[in-house]
């Protein structure tokens, strides 16, 4: 019978005569749920049994009945069948509500100090309390509390944004143990409960209410009339399943979860337990009553003295409130005193994040000077899978509070977009309390808070670069002979600590360089590259300065789809061959970089599928005149049968070696690549496309036998066919060779088929020959025209004709004549089996 779970655990806990806390822990006068055992008899409880069930059947009879949304149901299905073995999320879920409902209340509390009210209920904390002779488990905060409204609204009707991405994760065998992250947290409670009330008191209503569910698609709400006054804030009281009360109705389990869960929570935490304790007491009273009679020699000081001496200690059971965490916050320590495992512990604990990733880094500091702030920053593991979806949506995720109070999670005015990936914490001394939200967000220190918080940012990104020896190994070799450089190339390089950085977050940089102009050259700082001379690492623009050839001004870079591509581009060659090394861009966003990256410490960058790249002839200039000249002709020739495909001008070219020809773009057009970006994008405007696209120029190489042998046929006979099919197939083949992707590709295919044919000597005019499913069609042609006169011949021998006229001359015959070629095509299976 005692075990019957009733709705109606607050039973007036007689907590007996209590010592003084030993810590600092205030008092609660008013109990909070629960039977502290031992303390209540065998026939009270009966009776408070007994009242608790007709409470609860009264409650059952009058109280608002809703369904839950259909989402959450779902999901509140499975997190009740769940075998999910650990259950323990559902505390640190709990706390965490209870925590940000304190947090609401306190940041109300600086604008209106009357919100928090007096005496008990302005102490702003969290107690927990376990029910051991029912099995219940309450968690009360003296947060902000809800309405009705808010209790349907917010425990059941409308799902959360994150409750089918949840849903869907937990389908997938994803891990239960993530459903904070999805904002879902509550519904964890049924993990270990089958039943559950939430008895909430808000401000705004004089009248507090229940909300209660067993987690059977259901839940009521009504008034709370049965149970002492809250004050202000939620209790929880959780009915533990039989499996789950065998585990968490412990206070021994209760105390290490808290420690290990909630050891950030910024709010007192305390737990009802038992200690035992060494009490003196009188000895036995007999005993005593003899003893205290003085006699003839004793004096009276002496008989007390005697007292005092026959006291005896024993163990006893004592109640009271035990505070769990150290409310001191992280921040606020010295940085030189938190080691790296409670940076770890931090971050984890106030990101939700429980996977066993640790941060990539973190920046521990003091700003002080007219703007004073602490921050902790972190650059987590990995980047969130949405980072870019909803780039310029997404708040950042820094938490901010003014001198130690939560203020808000979604300040998007403390970092700029691009770095909105880092997680921490700003505590600032220099910003008001008592203001709105909206005064705060104006604020002119934030502006400064700001400015030192992306320096911070920056200065810890480049310190993993600094830090990894991988990098420092980059910058030993940087300094060796240059030949010794390609022998770079190594597949089994260790990904060193910034590469790993730059896997995950290289985009934020670039957008960086992008959107942020004060910060450039320190955002330019922490590029990485691929290069012809890399190999498989990565190279900082410092490295490629330390690499470049004497009286080399200009740092080469090429854009393109792949690293691999690109090594081998026509557009490189006599770069290559000269010794210089080129970037590889093969980054889409590397396109919009380089607008915005123009110039590296002095240094120029140069696209080398544009036009405007210089490379020194090797000739003289009066011999590079006469070659010019001698190609004047073809040039001219060419440019004309190019006409209509956008092409600028022909020229001769001296950055090819093998390859006779390439075809570059104008400096301020778009290059091959962009070219191919913008094509593939869903939006791009055609007209832009048109006048985007650069001018296209075709360039030759003098030296190559093609180019040489074309310019004599030409000389000879400028009408040449052949002549002339050959420079569009050069064309053709040099776009492709230089990233483009081609408008007519069946037009190229022909041209192709038609040189392959001359090389087979397959004469120009020679046919195709017909195949077997051409034969076939000819033979079904064949057979139709058949059935067709076979029908019409033999009609009156064909059943299934016969069937339908019989049927027909019910109908108009005439109809009937009309549908004639119909009625055949369905009699031909039959004529065809026969045939
Ligand atoms: N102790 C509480 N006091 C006041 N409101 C609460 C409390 N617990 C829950 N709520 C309300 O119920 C809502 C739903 O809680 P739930 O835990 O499912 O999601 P969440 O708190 O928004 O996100 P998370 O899962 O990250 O904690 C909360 O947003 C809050 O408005």
């Amino acid at each position: 019978f005692l075990h019957i779970q009733s709705p109606h655990a607050r039973v007036n806990a007689e907590d007996g005569e209590v010592e003084k806390p030993e810590d600092d822990a205030p008092r609660i006068e008013e109990p909070v749920g629960g039977l502290p055992a031992g303390l209540t008899t065998d026939a009270e409880v009966v009776q408070r049994e007994a009242e608790a069930i007709s409470a609860r059947h009264l409650r059952s009879q009058n109280s608002q009945k809703f369904e839950f949304q259909a989402e959450v149901s779902r999901l509140m299905d499975i997190i009740i069948n769940s075998l999910y073995s650990n259950k323990d999320v559902f505390l640190r879920e709990l706390i965490s509500n209870a925590s940000d409902a304190l947090d609401k209340i306190r940041f109300l509390s600086l604008t209106d100090k009357t919100v928090l009210g007096e005496g008990n209920d302005a102490k702003l904390d969290i107690h927990i309390k376990l029910d051991k002779v029912n099995n219940i488990l309450t968690i009360r905060d003296r947060g902000v509390g809800m309405t009705k409204e808010d209790l349907i609204k917010n425990l059941g009707t409308i799902a959360k944004s994150g409750t089918s991405a949840f849903l869907e994760q937990v389908q997938q065998g994803g891990d239960l143990n993530l459903i904070g992250q999805f904002g879902v947290g509550f519904y964890s409670v049924y993990l270990v409960a089958d039943y559950v009330e939430v008895i909430s008191k808000h401000n705004d209503n004089k009248h507090r209410y229940i909300w209660e569910s067993k987690a059977d698609g259901k839940f009521a709400v009504i008034e709370d009339t049965e149970n002492e006054p809250l004050g202000r804030g939620t209790e929880i009281r959780i009915h533990l399943k039989k499996d789950a009360s065998e585990l968490y109705a412990e206070e021994t389990k209760l105390r290490e979860l808290v420690k290990k869960y909630s050891e950030f929570i910024d709010f007192p935490i305390y737990l009802w337990a038992s200690k035992e304790v060494d009490v003196e007491v009188p000895a036995d009273e007999e005993e005593q009553a003899q003893d205290d009679r003085p006699n003839d020699e004793e004096t009276a000081e002496e008989v007390d003295d005697m007292r005092e001496k026959k006291l005896m200690t024993i163990k006893e059971t004592q109640w009271d409130w035990e505070l769990l965490n150290d409310v001191k916050a992280l921040w606020l320590r010295n940085a030189k005193d938190v080691t790296p495992e409670e940076y770890d512990k931090f971050y984890h604990s106030f990101t939700k994040d429980l996977s066993a990733d640790k941060p990539m880094a973190w920046a521990h500091f003091n700003a002080e000077g007219d703007v004073e702030f602490k921050a902790v920053l972190f650059i987590p593991p990995t980047a969130a899978p949405d980072l870019f979806e909803n780039y310029y949506i997404n708040k950042a995720t820094l938490k901010l509070y003014v001198r130690r109070v939560f203020i808000s999670d979604t300040f998007d005015e403390l970092l700029p977009k691009y770095l909105s990936f880092l997680k921490g914490i700003v505590d600032s001394d220099s910003l008001p309390l008592n203001v709105s939200r909206e005064m705060l967000q104006q604020h002119a220190s934030l502006k400064t808070i700001k400015k030192k918080l992306v320096r911070k940012a920056l200065d810890m990104i480049r310190h993993i670069a600094d830090e990894d020896p991988d990098e420092k190994l980059e910058a030993e070799e940087s300094n060796e002979d240059e030949d010794n450089l390609d022998e770079d190339v190594d597949s089994g390089v260790k990904k060193g600590k910034y590469a790993k950085f730059w896997e995950q977050f290289s985009k934020v940089i670039k957008l960086g360089i992008i959107e942020d102009a004060m910060n450039h050259d320190r955002l330019a700082k922490l590029l990485r590259f691929h290069s012809s001379k890399s190999g498989d690492k990565l190279i900082s623009l410092d490295q490629y300065i330390v690499r470049m050839k004497p009286g080399q001004k200009q740092i080469y870079y090429i854009t393109g789809q792949d690293k691999k591509q690109l090594e081998k581009s026509p557009l490189l060659e006599n770069l290559l061959k000269r010794g210089y090394e080129i970037l590889f861009l093969t980054d889409p966003i590397d396109e919009y970089l380089t607008q915005n990256l123009t110039e590296y410490e002095g240094n120029k960058f140069q696209n080398a599928s544009k036009d405007d790249l210089k490379i020194r002839s090797k000739y003289d200039q009066a011999r590079t005149k006469e070659i010019k000249e001698s190609y004047k002709e073809l040039t001219k020739w060419w440019k004309d049968i190019l006409a209509g495909e956008n092409v600028e001008s022909v020229k001769v070219s001296n950055r090819l070696a093998n390859t006779p020809a390439v075809v570059v773009t104008s400096k301020y057009g778009w290059s091959a690549n962009m070219e191919r970006i913008m094509k593939s994008q869903t939006l791009s405007e055609p007209a832009k496309l048109g006048y985007m696209g650069g001018k296209r120029i075709l360039e030759i190489n003098p030296r190559h036998p093609i180019i040489k042998e074309l310019r004599e046929k030409v000389a000879i006979d400028s009408e040449d066919e052949s002549a002339k099919e050959a420079a569009q197939l050069i064309f053709e083949t040099a776009l492709l060779e230089s990233g483009f992707v081609l408008e007519d590709p069946k037009d190229f295919a022909t041209r192709i088929y038609s040189v392959i044919k001359s090389n087979l000597n397959v004469r120009p005019d020679a046919e195709v020959d017909v195949d077997d499913d051409d034969m076939e069609d000819e033979v079904e042609k064949e057979e139709a025209d058949m059935d067709f006169e076979i029908a019409s011949e033999d009609k009156n021998d064909n059943p299934q004709f016969n069937l339908h006229e019989e049927t027909m001359e019910l109908g108009d015959m005439q109809d009937a004549q009309s549908e004639l070629p119909m009625h055949l095509t369905s009699s031909r299976e039959p004529l065809k089996d026969e045939l």
